[in-house]
C-alpha cells in the first residue's frame, strides 16, 4: 500500500511533526503535492491523518489533504528527498532510524548539538553518510508558512547547482521561495547564533531596557554572529542575508519567537527552569547558549553577548546584573581589526 502510494506520487518527506516540520509539510503540499509527515508521537499521526490538525505543536493550522502522516520512520527510506525537522539535539538519534541511502536531505533545525559541539551537517554525516546534505534556514515563523503568508529562505545546497536543480522545484512554491547558496556552514551558523540573540532581545524586552538597547543588541550580537561564523568557514554575505540578519531581526521584534519569549521571562525574573517548565515546545537557544560560548571561549574568541546568555540561563547571576555587566565592558572599536 505504502509502494503504491509512493510510486503514485509522494516524494518527498518531511521528519518531525513540531511547529516547523508541520508547516513545511502544508507548504509543501499547497499545490497539491503529496507529502509524507513523520511524528514521534502516534496520537499525533492519527489526529494528523484524521482532521489534519496539530493541536500539540501547530493548533492554528489546517493542513491539506495530501498530507499523510506516519509513525514509521522507515516508509520515507524510498523517497528521493527528505527535510529533517527535529530539534537539533535531536537529529543524531532520529536519524539513526532512518535506513541510509543516497537521498537529498535537508537540514532544518537551527542549532548546535551540545556535548559535541557539532552543527547539523556534521550530525547528518555520520548518521546518513550516503544523503547529500543542504541546510534551510531564515525569518520562517512557522504559523505564517503553514497560512501560507509569503516567505523567503537560504537553502544551502552541499552538492551545489546540480542538487539545487533537483531540490528547488520540489520546494518552492508561490509563497516559499527559497534562494540558492553553496554555503552551508554559513546558513547554518546564522539559525544557531541568532536564537541566542533573540534570548538576550527577549531579556531587554523584559526589563523594559527600550528599542535603542534592542537594537544595539541586533547589531552587536550581528557582529558576534560574524565573528564566530567568519572563523568557521562562513562567508559574511550568507550571514547578511535571509538566514543570518533576516533571522535576527525576526526573531528579535516578536514573541512570536519561544527563544524571545524565554529571554522576556528571563528578564522579568523567572529562572530558566521555571520559563521552561512544562513547554512541550522548543526554544533552541537554551541548549545552544552554553555550548556556543564554550566554543568561543574555547577559540579565545569574544562574544560577549552570548557569554552572558549562557551565565544567566545558568542561573548564575540575575538578568540586571548581567546587563550591568555587559554595559561595564572596557570601550573599544566597533569594527573587527584586521590582523
Ligand atoms: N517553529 C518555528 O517557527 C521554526 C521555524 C524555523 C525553524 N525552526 C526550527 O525547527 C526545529 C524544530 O522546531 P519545531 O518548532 O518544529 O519544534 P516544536 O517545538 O514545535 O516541537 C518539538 C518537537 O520536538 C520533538 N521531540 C521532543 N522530544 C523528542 C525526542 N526525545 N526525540 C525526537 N524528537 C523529539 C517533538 O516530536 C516535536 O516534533 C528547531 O530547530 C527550530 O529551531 C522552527
Ligand atoms: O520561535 P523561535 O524563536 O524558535 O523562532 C522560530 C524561527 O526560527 C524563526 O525564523
Amino acid at each position: 500500500m505504502t509502494t503504491l502510494r509512493q510510486a503514485q506520487g509522494e516524494r518527498i518527506g518531511v521528519i518531525g511533526a513540531g511547529a516547523w516540520g508541520t508547516a513545511l509539510a502544508q507548504a509543501l503540499a499547497s499545490d497539491g503535492s503529496e507529502v509524507v509527515l513523520w511524528a514521534r508521537e502516534p496520537e499525533l499521526v492519527a489526529e494528523i491523518n484524521a482532521t489534519h490538525t496539530n493541536s500539540l505543536f501547530l493548533p492554528s493550522a489546517k493542513l491539506a489533504g495530501s498530507v499523510r502522516a506516519t509513525g514509521d520512520i522507515a516508509e520515507l527510506g524510498a523517497l528521493p528527498a527528505l527535510l529533517a525537522v527535529v530539534p537539533a539535539q535531536f537529529l543524531g538519534s532520529v536519524l539513526a532510524g532512518l535506513p541510509d541511502g543516497t537521498r537529498d536531505l535537508v537540514l532544518c533545525a537551527k542549532g548546535i548539538e551540545a556535548g559535541s559541539g557539532r552543527l547539523m551537517a556534521d550530525v547528518a554525516r555520520d548518521a546518513a553518510p550516503a544523503a547529500s546534505l543542504a541546510v534551510l534556514s531564515g525569518p520562517t515563523f512557522a504559523h505564517e508558512v503553514a497560512a501560507g503568508l509569503p516567505t523567503a529562505v537560504t537553502l544551502a545546497c552541499a552538492g551545489g547547482e546540480a542538487q539545487w536543480a533537483r531540490l528547488s522545484p520540489l520546494i518552492a512554491r508561490p509563497a516559499f521561495r527559497p534562494y540558492y547558496s553553496d554555503d552551508l556552514i554559513g546558513a547554518e551558523i546564522g539559525g544557531a547564533v541568532k536564537n541566542v540573540l533573540a534570548i538576550a532581545c527577549g531579556v531587554v524586552e523584559g526589563l523594559q531596557l527600550g528599542q535603542n538597547a534592542r537594537a544595539a543588541l541586533i547589531a552587536r550580537g550581528y557582529a558576534e554572529m560574524l565573528r564566530f561564523g567568519l572563523a568557521r568557514g562562513a562567508r559574511a554575505e550568507t550571514l547578511s542575508g535571509l538566514c543570518g540578519l533576516g533571522d535576527l531581526v525576526l526573531t528579535c521584534s516578536s514573541t512570536s519567537s519561544r527563544n524571545f519569549s524565554l529571554g522576556k521571562a528571563l528578564g522579568e525574573g523567572q529562572s530558566a527552569a521555571e520559563a521552561l517548565a512544562g513547554k512541550t515546545s522548543v526554544a533552541e537557544g537554551a541548549a545552544t547558549a552554553p555550548v556556543l560560548a564554550e566554543l568561543a571561549r574555547a577559540a579565545n574568541m569574544d562574544m560577549p553577548i552570548v557569554e552572558a546568555v549562557a551565565r544567566l540561563l545558568a542561573g548564575e547571576a540575575p538578568a540586571r546584573a548581567v546587563v550591568s555587566e555587559l554595559l561595564a565592558r572596557p570601550l573599544k572599536a566597533e569594527l573587527e581589526r584586521k590582523a
